[in-house]
């Protein structure tokens, strides 16, 4: 099976098959976490804690997936020849990730835009690359450059366009406790950063999501 796909077909199904995680990294991460339990004062033996570090073991697996993955064969996998060369906006896009500082889930809505040059990517591909991306322990920063540079990089557009706004738990559930506040962080190559008008169409087009 295709390895970008393992972790979607088994969600796509609703259920995570025990039999497709890295078995070995599950038990060493899964150890750990029964002595972090007891490291709470908390007692792993007790009925509804005994499968805990297991399935706390996979769910870290689910939720960093995404090193697994190579964001630019993802694109590469469809990429069409096409005489095409206005902006495809793909917007609202889903986005959960880890911030690298808590391992806190930060999560929101990316807005992706580029200009064809002779070439279109399967619409899909975009949010997948963005799942690549996310599903590793990031900052927002990073996570928005480095969905711009692959999709600059690999399908040559003559722009990209990258927008993010995301709710960290960090900031919320613990720390400066700011339950409403929203990080937006933007990225842009090619004709997003030289003309001005193509970037404001971009922002007029995903400014009705922004907060
Ligand atoms: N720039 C950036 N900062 C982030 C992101 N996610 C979390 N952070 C911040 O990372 C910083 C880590 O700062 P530290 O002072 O080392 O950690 P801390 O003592 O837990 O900080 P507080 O959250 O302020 O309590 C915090 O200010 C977080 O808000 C992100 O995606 N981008
Ligand atoms: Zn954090």
């Amino acid at each position: 099976m295709d390895k970008n796909d393992i972790f979607n077909e088994e969600f796509n199904g609703g259920y995570a098959k025990i039999d497709r995680y890295d078995e070995t990294k599950v038990t060493a991460v899964a150890s750990h976490y029964k002595d972090i339990i007891t490291q709470l004062g908390e007692d792993p033996e007790r009925e509804g804690l005994l499968k805990t570090p297991e399935r706390v073991a996979k769910a870290l697996q689910y939720l960093t997936h995404g090193y697994d993955l190579k964001p630019n064969e993802i694109l590469k996998s469809a990429m069409f020849e096409e005489d095409y060369s206005q902006m495809v906006v793909v917007k609202d896009i889903e986005v959960y990730s880890m911030c690298e500082h808590h391992m806190l889930p930060f999560f929101g809505k990316a807005h992706i835009a580029y200009i064809p040059n002779g070439k279109i990517v399967g619409l899909s591909k975009i949010p997948r690359v963005v799942d690549a991306f996310a599903r590793r322990l990031q900052v927002q920063e990073r996570l928005t450059n480095e969905i711009r540079d692959c999709i600059q990089d690999t399908l040559l557009p003559m722009g990209v366009a990258v927008v993010i706004e995301c709710k960290h738990l960090c900031m919320a559930m613990r720390g400066i406790q700011k339950q409403n506040s929203v990080t937006t962080t933007s990225a842009f190559t090619g004709t997003f950063l030289s003309n001005d008008k193509t970037r404001a169409e971009f922002l007029r087009l995903v400014t009705a999501n922004l907060h």
